[in-house]
């Protein structure tokens, strides 16, 4: 099959976060299972070009119709660590893409309107004519509505979408403007309730509700989050939508590419260890404390990666940090926030702790250092709010990080609790689960944690051992996805 991801990001190149992280590695696994995969990309002015080899202008005179005009975009291709992506340069006075960010900017809606409408004039332009065209959060569900409306006229008959959403959250609402800009006009036709219409406020549009109406199969990053996002509040309103549009729904679980998070012979950390000679784990352990000026102690680990947002629990990753630190543990955190709040918040608790040899806060997005913190820390907290998958906690269970995590959305689908599972016998159990979303709650599970470090080594050898057994690699996920493809494409 002839596949075409179109997102905003592709980790390493593109990465705010774990949908980075899947786009790359589904990527790679569809490749591998011997399919042909193409990723279409916004050029940002900020992504990380050193990951990139072969860049070249691939298509130079791409007109993008826009409003009554067109913006002259052009096209350059390289390949990023074996996978070849198109990225899209506008040349207009929006600067869609220079803004030195990501997201976050007010014309937001906008620019990534453009963009779904830029990568399919390429398809058409450049006479592209992929089976699958997989779409991926907000940002990219205008594009089933503009193919199956308009280029499905146009010479894109044949294309079928498959659209996967990583966050409920962000749904990417418009005005009537989008609209004009992307040539769909007709008001009165997309504002109604089985179309585009937000589901709260009349007047707005929802992308995310359009990818769920137009695309050929929908799906969210984990069984337990589809269902989630079905029945109860966490589809922020498109609970609805999805129970309407419930027959082309599912939850994929997402997996871990194993070739970048690989303890074997991962380049970021300077001791490589398996489950056969876990010893050097503390190596890691050592050469982290060195780098962030830790001390030197025989004290456990523990550790958060991650943004630092409503969804992930912000205060009880602040709680953890005293809780592990009273209990006679060290914590480090790496994380970046969006929100001003939160950041003045973090960089409070930074300047704080700043002299604590036990305590250290990394504020600010490193891929390379979250690497050796993985490798370096025991145990990993995900107290999230919600997660639609989480990625964290699979990745430490692959580096011998045991888990402690909230049980919400795919957190449940990966992590089983080692003292109490009712459907996990006991040497398949892999970290400790909390249901609540106070204090206690999160305190009870990583007391557990922490009295198997210290009082009972050989057991959480064991649990480490065990960890490191799960298999979340992208093998079962790609065979759902690759029957997803299949059945969509002969529909
Ligand atoms: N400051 C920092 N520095 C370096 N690396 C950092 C970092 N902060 C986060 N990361 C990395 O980014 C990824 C985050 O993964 P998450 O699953 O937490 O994704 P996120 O919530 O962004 O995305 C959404 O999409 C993903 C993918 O579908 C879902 O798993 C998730 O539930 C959903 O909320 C991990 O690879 C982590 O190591």
């Amino acid at each position: 099959m002839y596949v075409v991801q179109i997102a905003s990001e592709c980790a390493p190149v593109i990465k705010a976060g774990g949908l980075g992280d899947v786009v790359y590695g589904l990527s790679r696994e569809l490749e591998i299972r011997g399919h042909c995969v193409e990723l279409i990309l916004p050029m940002y002015d900020c992504m990380r070009y050193d990951h990139i080899w072969g860049l070249h202008d691939a298509y130079r005179d791409l007109w993008v119709p826009w409003f009554g005009g067109a913006i002259h975009c052009s096209v350059f291709c390289g390949w990023v660590h074996g996978r070849v992506c198109f990225f899209i340069q506008p040349h207009s006075g929006d600067n869609f893409f220079n803004r030195g960010r990501y997201y976050g900017e007010l014309d937001d809606h906008m620019r990534f309107a453009f963009f779904s409408k830029a990568a399919l004039e390429f398809l058409l332009q450049s006479n592209k004519r992929p089976d699958i065209i997989h779409c991926h959060d907000w940002q990219t569900g205008l594009l089933p509505v503009l193919l199956f409306e308009m280029y499905k006229y146009n010479g894109l008959w044949n294309q079928r979408v498959c659209y996967t959403i990583h966050n409920f959250k962000h749904q990417g609402i418009a005005g009537a403007d989008v609209l004009w800009a992307t040539g769909l006009n007709r008001e009165p036709y997309y504002f109604t309730y089985d179309r585009l219409q937000d589901n709260f406020n009349p007047f707005a549009l929802n992308f995310m509700k359009g990818g769920i109406v137009y695309s050929n199969y929908v799906n969210t990053v984990s069984p337990h989050h589809a269902w989630e996002a079905r029945y109860t509040d966490i589809g922020y309103g498109l609970g609805h939508t999805l129970e309407l549009h419930q027959h082309k729904f599912g939850g994929i679980l997402n997996g871990v590419d194993y070739e970048v998070w690989n303890p074997e012979d991962d380049r970021y950390i300077p001791y490589h260890y398996s489950p056969e000679n876990l010893q050097d784990k503390v190596l890691n352990k050592k050469a982290l404390r060195e780098r962030l000026l830790l001390e030197e102690s025989d004290k456990p680990l523990v550790a958060f990666i991650g943004r630092l947002d409503q969804q992930k629990g912000v205060h009880l990753v602040h709680h953890a940090i005293y809780y592990a630190l009273n209990k006679g543990a060290q914590f480090v955190l790496l994380g970046s926030a969006t929100e001003g709040g939160i950041n003045s918040w973090f960089h409070h608790e930074k300047h704080h702790l700043n002299d604590n040899p036990n305590c250290h806060l990394e504020l600010g997005f490193n891929e390379e250092l979250s690497h050796l913190i993985y490798a370096g820390a025991d145990l990993i907290v995900v107290p999230s709010n919600y997660e639609p998958c989480g990625l964290t906690q699979t990745i430490g269970l692959r580096y011998g990080t045991v888990p402690i995590v909230r049980g919400v959305g795919g957190l449940l689908n990966t992590v089983f609790d080692r003292d109490h599972d009712p459907n996990k016998p006991p040497e398949e159990r892999n970290g400790y689960v909390f249901y609540q979303t106070d204090f206690n709650a999160l305190e009870s599970a990583m007391g557990r944690a922490l009295d198997l470090w210290f009082n009972e080594p050989e057991e959480f050898r064991k649990l480490v051992l065990q960890g490191m057994a799960c298999d979340y690699s992208w093998n079962n996920p790609g065979a759902q996805y690759v029957g997803v493809y299949e059945h969509i494409r002969h529909k």
